[in-house]
């Protein structure tokens, strides 16, 4: 294996898994740390997603090295620590704390990071995070009901999560090419600097930066800085030949589960509405009074058609969201509809449904684990940082898992209609 990668949610693994798969790698993710008895042997990559993005630090820590360990047992020579293209994090962490630990396990004394993603309008430029030309802290990112970002210079940022010492490889030595980033990384390092936010502005960048990189033991990132690293590993081999964009998935029924409220997620709710989508409503409130459960909802799912998709979302405009949070309390509110979202999910490869699309991360991960799924083969891409999964274990199911805020308005009609 050349690559272990740690994922600090599960659709930001499925991002990561894509990019190394439509790069060359033949990749699995699993579900969490995987056991022995999962056959990871024929894998150049292998994406452990974890639920870590937001529990208490030292918790994250333990499930980073555990992942850590399980991949290295498997055989993984480099190791990448995968978190969001907007840098979710805290000032107590957790990507400050798990990159240390990381590059204690990996006993090297340097890494990267670096979170652009340019396809889905992440650049890093001075060391400062741009989402869609807008500094960080003016974007949608700085009301994050968990991890608001109020800081744009990740230099800064990360410093105040590590004990880490943060240097910076700006956009003149990332333009130059591979050769003067490996410079810069010897000039950071002669600094005393043991981890460099990059610069990344283009596509480009990010394959001179993923090619300058390949000897770390450790990277950490988004998604966009694998994108050179399958051509170093690989000399070029493409899985993907350019422009594959059906999927043979399992026959069967198919459904969209949404517990994501971000606007991207919300827009396409609203496309498959307006095409005429039979969709059902979870209203948080209804569930926390108990006029609304699981059951009610499998009752409507059973009255209808079986063709076509059919959608049962929990999305709402941020007001409302705010209203029920503000009744039930924040965690309250989301462990309600994961939760229910979960027990449908349940009892959905019984009644036929094999064809499923899951927006949000931690929505994907309630569902995910509900339908007991430990690993996933990764199809072709979707939108940027969305596939088509298959599971590997458990009910045969194709599985779009989409960060909140990815994926074109007409996500989930474009998605379905590459299934054959
Ligand atoms: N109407 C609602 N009111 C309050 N909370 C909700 C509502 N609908 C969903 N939630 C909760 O909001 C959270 C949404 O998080 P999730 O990670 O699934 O989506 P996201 O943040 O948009 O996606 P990502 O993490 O991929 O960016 C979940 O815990 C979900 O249960
Ligand atoms: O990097 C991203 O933006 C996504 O893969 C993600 O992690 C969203 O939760």
């Amino acid at each position: 294996m050349r690559l272990g990668c740690i994922a600090d949610d599960l659709t930001g693994a499925t991002d990561l898994a894509l990019m190394l798969a439509r790069e060359g790698l033949r990749t699995i993710q699993t579900i969490g740390v995987p056991d022995r008895s999962l056959e990871l042997s024929a894998a150049d990559a292998v994406v452990v997603a974890l639920k870590s993005r937001t529990i208490q630090v030292q918790e994250a820590v333990d499930q980073t090295l555990a992942a850590a360990e399980a991949l290295r047992n498997a055989g993984a020579q480099h190791f990448f620590f995968k978190y969001c293209s907007t840098f979710d994090s805290t000032d107590e962490g957790n990507i400050g704390p798990a990159a240390e630990a990381l590059l204690a396990f990996t006993n090297s004394g340097f890494t990267v990071a670096c979170p652009a993603f340019p396809a889905n309008g992440r650049t890093v430029y001075k060391g400062h995070l741009f989402v869609n030309g807008m500094p960080l802290h003016e974007s949608s990112m700085k009301d994050h009901p968990l991890t608001p970002m109020r800081d744009s210079n990740l230099v800064r940022v990360l410093q105040r999560q590590t004990r880490l010492s943060v240097g910076l490889v700006p956009f003149e030595d990332v333009e130059a090419g591979p050769e003067a980033i490996r410079a810069a990384f010897m000039r950071e390092q002669s600094m005393g600097h043991q981890v460099v936010v990059v610069d990344a502005l283009t596509d480009s960048h990010l394959r001179a930066i993923g090619l300058a990189s390949a000897d770390l033991a450790l990277i950490t990132g988004g998604s966009g800085v694998a994108m050179g690293l399958p051509e170093a590993y690989l000399a070029g081999a493409n899985l993907f030949a350019p422009g594959v964009n059906t999927f043979e998935a399992p026959a069967g029924r198919e459904i969209i589960l949404a517990g994501s409220c971000s606007s991207a997620t919300k827009q396409q709710v609203e496309v498959a509405l307006a095409n005429g989508i039979p969709a059902f409503r979870i209203d948080p409130l209804a569930l926390a009074s108990g006029a609304l459960n699981a059951r009610t909802v499998l009752d409507w799912i059973g009255t209808q058609q079986a063709h076509g998709p059919m959608l049962i979302y929990s999305t709402a405009a941020p007001d409302e969201v705010r209203e029920v949070q503000h009744r039930l309390g924040r965690a309250k509110a989301g462990e309600m509809v994961e939760e229910a979202l979960a027990e449908i999910a349940r009892s959905l490869p019984p009644r036929g449904f094999t064809r499923l699309i899951v927006a949000g991360g931690e929505t994907s991960g309630a569902v995910v684990n509900a339908l007991g799924a430990k690993a996933l083969a990764i199809g072709p891409e979707i939108d940027p940082g969305v596939p088509w999964t298959r599971t590997l274990s458990g009910p045969d199911l194709a599985l779009a898992l989409k960060s909140g805020n990815f994926g074109a308005p007409n996500f989930f009609l474009n998605a379905y209609r590459m299934l054959r």
